[in-house]
């Protein structure tokens, strides 16, 4: 099962090799703006899932979310130690 670690790893080295088709690539292309309101816009999905949705629904939402912060987090050049350093 992919973790928040090993998805991180896939991520970044995407933003390196930049493989054609993947949607990271693209979204990372729309800059910092564009990526934070993914970020927003998952993060009200993920409130609505979890007061009226399933647990199925509202994991697949937080899924997502994490994605999207996980690609703003390279769009900065932030790394998960930069993270981990303030939990
Ligand atoms: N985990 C994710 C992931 N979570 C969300 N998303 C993208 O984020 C979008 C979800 O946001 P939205 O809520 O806007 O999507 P939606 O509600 O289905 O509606 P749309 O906006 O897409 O129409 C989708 O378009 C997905 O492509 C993800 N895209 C990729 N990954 C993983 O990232 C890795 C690299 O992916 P690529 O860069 O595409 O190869 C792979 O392991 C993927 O599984």
């Amino acid at each position: 099962m992919k973790t928040f670690d090993t998805l991180f790893a896939e991520l970044s080295e995407k933003a390196v090799t930049r493989p054609a088709g993947s949607g990271t690539v693209a979204e990372l292309d729309t800059g910092v703006h564009g990526i934070g309101k993914k970020v927003v816009e998952e993060a009200a999905e993920v409130w609505m899932a979890a007061e009226h949705e399933s647990d199925e629904r509202t994991a697949e939402e937080i899924s997502q979310l994490l994605y999207h912060l996980q690609v703003l987090m390279i769009a900065r050049g932030l790394t998960l130690a930069d993270v981990y350093t303030h939990l």
